[in-house]
């Protein structure tokens, strides 16, 4: 039997390091846990190891040490085979927003659902669903780059909500936009957790960050200092 204090956790980091064989150890005996239904931000100096930690979650890399539950489940020896369907649970928003140039807003956005094997009226229903979140029900048919950049991160983050994630991961989600753009997608994110979405948010945008009464998890040369 889990503790009740696992069984509402969606994420708990239990003493976890991470090596690079070229850059030696950057993150170093982290522990923290995220409950269901939390917004924390991740925040710390570049190079402080805030991408590296993110990537651990969806099995993009994998630590060296400590332990990584996910939904109250071991998550770091997973086999290969088993993350898809892991990355089915989270969404992910990047910096660069990553969208397909060749493919339309629609497209991009009903990606994750076409890897999910969803039908053809399911997938236009739920993409259509997601762009209502974002504001962009009415771009559907644009291509990406006919987009401003605050438009693409909110195609980036309907694409990232698509298929309902348990967990949203955003690694600098407005580090390319301008101060209002950035708070645009900050309100948005505040809003998806008013509805009960879990989001870990890696920023080092602190003005941006202390307008939100959210936990935020310092990171300082791989070492949580704040949060944990
Ligand atoms: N694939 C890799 N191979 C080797 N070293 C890496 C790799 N990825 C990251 N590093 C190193 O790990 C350290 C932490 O990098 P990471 O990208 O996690 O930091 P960050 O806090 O996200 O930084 P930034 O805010 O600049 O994006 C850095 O010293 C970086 O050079």
């Amino acid at each position: 039997m889990l503790s009740p204090e696992l069984r509402l956790s969606m994420l708990q980091f239990i003493n976890v390091s991470k090596r690079y064989s070229d850059s030696g150890e950057v993150l170093s005996d982290v522990s923290f846990q995220l409950e269901k239904g939390e917004m924390a931000f991740l925040t710390g100096h570049s190079g402080a190891g805030k991408s590296t930690l993110l990537k651990l979650i969806p099995v993009i890399e994998r630590p060296n040490k400590g332990q990584i539950l996910f939904e109250g489940r071991p998550i770091n020896r997973i086999s290969k085979r088993q993350v898809p369907l892991l990355r089915r649970k989270l969404g992910l928003i990047f910096q660069d927003y990553r969208l397909l140039h060749d493919r339309s807003v629609f497209d991009n956005v009903a990606l994750p659902l076409l890897v999910a094997g969803y039908g053809q009226q399911e997938t236009a229903r739920r993409v259509r669903a997601a762009l209502d979140k974002v504001g962009l029900l009415r771009k559907e048919k644009r291509y990406p780059l006919a987009l401003s950049g605050g438009e693409q991160q909110r195609v980036g983050i309907a694409r990232a909500i698509v298929h309902k994630p348990s967990l949203i991961l955003a690694d600098e989600p407005t580090g390319n936009l301008d101060p209002a753009l950035a708070s645009e997608i900050m309100d948005l994110f505040k809003e998806f957790n008013q509805v009960g979405v879990t989001l870990l948010v890696a920023s080092h945008n602190l003005d941006l960050i202390s307008r939100f009464a959210c936990r935020t998890l310092k990171l300082q040369q791989g070492r949580l200092i704040e949060g944990g």
